[in-house]
């Protein structure tokens, strides 16, 4: 199943600065293994916003849950989450969709 995810960061400037390079640290290296995966395809910054736009490919819409709660910043997001399938116009089968 893939899903559209918008993430939009809001950290408090207040906290303490190693805290938050290590929780970026750690985001960084979760979000790469779940590259590696293949379960997040794509992740694009949005120009301008400390937010992100991601796919992911994942069996469930509880694996995705799962997922974003175990993101180090999700305390510090907001989430949307956008459910995708195929549009009959295109001209991808579903697998090269991903
Ligand atoms: O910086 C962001 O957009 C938040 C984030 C998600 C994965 C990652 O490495 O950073």
């Amino acid at each position: 199943m893939l899903f559209h995810v918008h993430m939009t960061v809001d950290i408090p400037l207040d906290l303490d600065k190693a805290y938050v390079e290590n929780l970026k640290a750690k985001e960084k290296a979760l979000s790469q293994e779940l590259q590696q995966q293949g379960k997040w395809t794509h992740i694009w910054r949005i120009v301008g916003q400390y937010a992100n736009i991601s796919i992911f490919n994942v069996d469930s819409a509880g694996e995705l849950h799962d997922i974003l709660m175990s993101l180090p910043l999700y305390p510090f997001m907001q989430v949307e989450v956008t459910a995708l399938c195929q549009h009959y116009s295109s001209v991808k089968n579903e697998e090269e969709a991903h």
